[in-house]
């Protein structure tokens, strides 16, 4: 199947720029009914977590099944369970929280390949541009947990820890499950990152890195706690 040119193709790729420039200013108004859409739809959902992790992670592995375990432990706390609805982590984050009687969200984008958000989906919308989608996650989730993913995962990573740098949200725990995945990613960020004066030692210290669900499950508890506190 011929790969279909995305709206947020339309919107960015530089070569059409003079083509499209007459009608940038109109899909304004589309990028504005996709904030609407997506405020209306999320508005009514309670205390939710979103899990990332990669597009590509097979049905039954152990990536899989960790992502099961992490969305149905999240369902019992009472969360509910923001994911890009798309297959791998995603999916079977939807599925851990569907089948432990949660609330399992998925916000789709359009890929130049059809696809739809995965079948443990319970409130379901599909994005034109990356950037509205992305603010949904931000705005709707209390904490991230991050499974072990490739660039999307790591764009959706940093976004928040950057948030969290700049103060643009406060207290909002970011979890990275897969001790093994991740070790080289925050030894780096210490040695060299740290070491050169890029981040500060308190930037790191926000992450917790575990194997653990209970564990990344009751930091994002505590990390509500502490919010409900400081109201
Ligand atoms: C590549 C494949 C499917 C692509 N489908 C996606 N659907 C929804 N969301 C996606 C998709 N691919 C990436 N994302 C977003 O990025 C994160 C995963 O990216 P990674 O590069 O795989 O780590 C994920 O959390 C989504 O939000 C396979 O058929």
């Amino acid at each position: 199947m011929k790969p279909r040119v995305t709206a947020d193709q339309h919107l960015l790729d530089s070569q059409r720029r003079s083509e499209w420039k007459q009608k940038d200013a109109w899909r304004t108004l589309r990028i504005l009914s996709e904030f609407v859409d997506g405020f209306d739809t999320l508005s009514d959902v309670g205390s939710a977590v979103a899990v990332f992790g990669s597009a590509r992670t097979k049905q039954g592995s152990e990536g899989y099944l960790l992502a099961e375990r992490v969305g149905a432990a999240l369902a019992a706390e009472g969360y509910a369970v923001i994911t890009g609805g798309g297959p791998g982590v995603m999916e079977a984050a939807n599925k851990g929280a569907s089948e432990a009687g949660g609330e399992s969200i998925g916000l789709g984008i359009e890929l130049p390949f059809e696809q739809g958000v995965n079948d443990y989906v319970d409130i379901g919308l599909d994005f034109r541009y990356f950037f509205v989608r992305k603010t949904m996650f931000v705005k709707y989730a209390q904490a991230f947990i991050v499974l072990p993913g490739g660039f999307g995962t790591m764009d959706e990573l940093f976004e928040a820890l950057t948030l969290v740098q700049t103060k643009k949200v406060t207290q909002f725990p970011v979890v990275l499950m897969g001790t093994e995945y991740w070790g080289g990613l925050v030894d780096w960020m210490r040695d060299r990152m740290l070491e050169d004066g890029m981040v500060n030692a308190q930037d790191i210290d926000m992450l917790l890195v575990t194997d653990d669900v209970t564990e990344a499950v009751a930091h994002v508890v505590k990390g509500a706690a502490a919010v409900k506190d400081a109201d």
